[in-house]
């Protein structure tokens, strides 16, 4: 929408005079049309600001009341306006400010607005510059609307057939929007049906020409005419060319943008880089700083540690110091009464000294007397001899009986007195440190067994043996302590077996090693340490249960393996300090028999060749021994083997020769008293004691170490003073070094402040970079805007189509 324009220049009335479809601008006041159509048309005619009005004679016009407004304030006048037209008093008042109007209740259809306007300037309306646009149902009808342009001050203008549609809702509203200033309205008018759209229609005497649709005239001459579309097109070839510089230009100015652009992103980016690498800086500073502040705690706290460990030590010390002074002086002081107290305390101190040395002295001679009793005890059994043998002839069983045959056993001396009365001084030397050997040998079915073990009525030898070993060592406690293990084997078919072993002797085989010269030993046997009689009779039953046993037809029950019970004795003389260790063995050998006797096939032949040859070869020993043979054959067999430290040489022996009173075992019992007779002709050399030397040897051995603990010790003591000295020493350095640590600290607290100061200051410098590249991206696009509007605007001008849509005024 133009202004009306002056009429005295060409120029400006054809730049101006161009009205939009569908609208159009009356420049005076409201003239009523006298056709019932308008009449018919008209749906709502309001006085804005004013009161209702009615015209003599135009009874048609009913101008309402002010009361579809919303906000805005009433401009007033009395002032006459001019080109009031058929009702000037509307134009003497009207609706100014922010406002608009919404007409409700309408039916659904096209309608048509006309807007009145007055500049009521010279009375009482605002002064200055008013624009305004209009907006009829949010959408813009009218732009930048300027009245008093048009019109002049106190003159009245009508924006007339603005369409507009209502919906089902029956509204139709009417906003203005200042511009410059605030709008003013003066009367608003609804026309039901759309306005009939005219393009500009040329006159053809080219005289005059009309605008359909604002009815203004324009009177223009052919030549005028032609003059005013070249002048026009003139002025628009020059306006493009304007654009196209002004576009040249804004290109210009675009790329010069866009390279400040990209140089403000290059220092964006190395901004970035730096500030990555100042955060990087500063985290590996904040790690270190980290580290070290870890080092430093754990330094602060094990120096507060030792400083306190070291301040406990010296308080202790000087406590025990003072405790050591206070106990000396104590002492002395006690001392020195005593001293005077007792006038006769040397007299006292000299008695009990020599009392000491009595005490000392009937020690000795108690254990010299102790010993010579030993050696005379020993000597009693040595002028017995050191085998002895002892025959024992078992009773006539039933069956012997029953068959009558002949006692062919006669004793001169025989007694039926205890057989372990005479057996055990020898059993009993293993306690003064002498190793024996008691064994029982004899045909089968003699009574070996029952000699040894004997039953749970009638105890063995081994039981009964056993059982004073433990009552001796009780009487002698005082003087001497006992250790006593035992340990339980025996040999079939020539294997040692353990009959204490846990899993079955068929399983664990042994074998005898030899410790040292004549000394032997049966590694992994158990070996079981003993401390009272019940115990042992545990044991014994155990290896009892496990021996081997089988079945001849002379014994149904016959041993088929030697039983062979070893029992270790350790002894340590409590007043002399002597240790000795020796071994008692109980030996229940295997029946001897003749195979042709026994009759005996497969397995049972084996067992029964197994055992003759080692009763074969322990008469060999036996020879060997009696002969005084440079070599006894020990080692023939398991039996022998295992005897060898307790079967002649230094030890002591007893054979029970297990005989039969029957007739029927003449021959056997014959060939056991032989070998008998010749175990008894064997002359051992004096029994020698065995001393345990492993404790002495140990201590010799310590000696050395203890003398080097001492001298340790000693340099120990001077070595801690000396560390007390260091350690102080040490004390004040680390309080030193923990000072500098501190500080570095600092040092490094301060860095680390400066750092985030710098971060501070560059994340402010990134953001003013990111302002300004934004405020030049905006330029950028606001320019960008402003070409695409001007080349719209050209190609606009150039379309004639578009061109046709336009109309002229003038
Ligand atoms: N002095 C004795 N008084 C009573 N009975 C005895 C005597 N000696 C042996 N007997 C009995 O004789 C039988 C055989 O004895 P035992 O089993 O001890 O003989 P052994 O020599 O060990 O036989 P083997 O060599 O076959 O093992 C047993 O029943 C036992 O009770």
């Amino acid at each position: 929408m133009g202004d009306g324009g002056s009429d005295t220049g060409e120029d400006p009335m054809l730049d101006s005079l161009i009205c939009v479809a569908g609208s159009s601008i009356k420049r005076s006041g409201f003239i009523a049309s006298h056709s019932s159509d308008e009449r018919e048309r008209r749906v709502i005619f309001v006085n804005a600001g004013g009161e209702e009005l009615r015209r003599q004679g135009h009874s048609e016009i009913e101008v309402e009341t002010d009361r579809f407004f919303q906000g805005g304030d009433v401009l007033r006048t009395d002032e006459e306006v001019a080109d009031g037209g058929d009702l000037p008093s509307i134009y003497q008042s009207a609706r100014c400010g922010n406002f608009c109007y919404e007409f409700r209740d309408l039916p659904p259809g096209d309608y048509s607005v006309d807007l009145h306007f007055a500049e009521i300037v010279y009375t009482n309306g605002p002064r200055g510059m008013r624009v305004f646009n209009v907006f009829i149902q949010d959408e813009k009808a009218v732009s930048e609307l300027d009245v008093y342009s048009i019109v002049g001050a106190n003159r009245a203008l009508q924006v007339m057939n603005i369409p507009v549609s209502a919906g089902k809702d029956g509204v139709v509203s009417v906003n203005f929007q200042g511009v410059v200033g605030s709008p003013t309205v003066s009367g608003i008018c609804i026309k039901q049906g759309a306005p009939e759209l005219q393009l500009v229609s040329s006159g053809r005497d080219g005289k005059s020409l009309l605008c359909d649709n604002c009815f203004a005239p324009v009177k223009l001459t052919a030549a005028e005419n032609k003059a005013a579309r070249m002048s026009f097109t003139a002025k628009y070839e020059r306006e493009i060319r304007e654009l196209k510089a002004q576009c040249q230009m804004k290109q210009d100015e675009c790329y010069e943008a866009w390279m400040s652009l990209t140089a403000a992103n290059q220092e964006l980016e190395k901004v970035r880089a730096e500030l990555d690498v100042k955060f990087f800086q500063n985290f590996t500073l904040g790690q270190a700083m980290e580290k070290e502040t870890e080092k430093m705690a754990k330094i602060s706290s094990k120096y507060e540690h030792d400083r306190r460990l070291w301040v406990a030590a010296i308080d202790e010390l000087e406590r025990k110091m003072k405790a050591i002074k206070s106990e000396h002086s104590q002492l002395s002081f006690e001392a020195h009464q005593c001293a005077n107290s007792i006038p006769g305390l040397n007299q006292m101190v000299t008695a009990v000294q020599s009392l000491v040395g009595q005490y000392d002295d009937l020690k000795m001679k108690f254990n010299e007397e102790q010993e010579r009793r030993k050696k005379l005890y020993n000597q009693l059994l040595e002028s017995k001899g050191n085998i002895r043998v002892f025959c024992r002839c078992r009773p006539l069983n039933m069956e012997e009986a029953s068959s009558r045959p002949q006692t062919v056993v006669e004793f001169t001396d025989a007694k039926d007195g205890d057989v372990f009365e005479d057996a055990s001084p020898v059993a009993t030397s293993v306690l003064d440190g002498y190793n024996v050997c008691i064994f029982a040998y004899g045909q089968t079915g003699t009574g070996k067994t029952f000699t040894m073990e004997g039953t749970e009525q009638n105890r063995g030898v081994n039981y009964r043996t056993l059982e004073l070993l433990f009552k001796i060592a009780e009487d002698r406690k005082k003087t001497i302590s006992y250790d006593i293990s035992v340990s339980v084997l025996e040999v079939y078919n020539e294997q040692v077996r353990d009959l204490l072993a846990s899993s079955p002797p068929m399983v664990v085989r042994l074998e005898i090693k030899q410790v040292s010269e004549g000394v032997n030993h049966v590694p992994g046997v158990v070996d079981m340490k003993v401390e009272n009689v019940d115990e042992v009779w545990n044991i014994l039953q155990t290896g009892s249960n496990a021996r081997a046993v089988g079945s001849n037809n002379v014994n149904g029950h016959s041993s088929r393996s030697h039983c062979m019970i070893c029992t270790v004795v350790r002894a340590k003389n409590l007043v002399t300090g002597e240790c000795t260790r020796s071994k008692l063995w109980l030996v229940d050998l295997a029946g001897s028999e003749r195979l042709a006797k026994t009759d005996v096939q497969g397995e049972r032949l084996k067992e029964a060749q197994s055992i003759n040859k080692s009763l074969s070869a322990l008469g060999d020993v036996i020879s060997a021994l009696a002969t005084k043979s440079s070599h006894i054959p020990y080692r023939n067999s398991k039996l022998t083997h295992l005897l060898q430290d307790s079967l002649g040489g230094d030890s002591k022996t007893l054979m029970f020769v297990q005989i039969s009173p029957s007739e029927h075992d003449l021959g056997e019992t014959v060939s056991s008293l032989n070998f008998a007779t010749r175990v008894r002709g064997v002359e051992l050399g004096p029994a020698k004691k065995q001393s345990d030397t492993t404790e002495i040897q140990k201590l010799k051995l310590m000696l050395p170490f203890c003398l080097c603990q001492l001298k340790c010790k000693d340099d120990t003591i001077r070595k801690l003073e000396e560390n007390v000295q260091v350690l102080e020493g040490k004390t004040k350095s680390k309080e030193q070094f923990s000072k500098s640590q501190q500080d570095k600290i600092i040092d490094l607290e301060n860095q680390v402040e400066l750092k985030a100061e710098l971060c501070g200051h560059l994340e402010k410098r990134l953001s003013h970079v990111y302002e300004k590249m934004q405020r030049k991206e905006e330029a950028c696009y606001s320019f960008q805007q402003k070409v695409i509007s001007f080349i719209m605007k050209i190609s606009e001008l150039h379309n004639p189509i578009s061109l046709s849509a336009r109309s002229f005024e003038g």
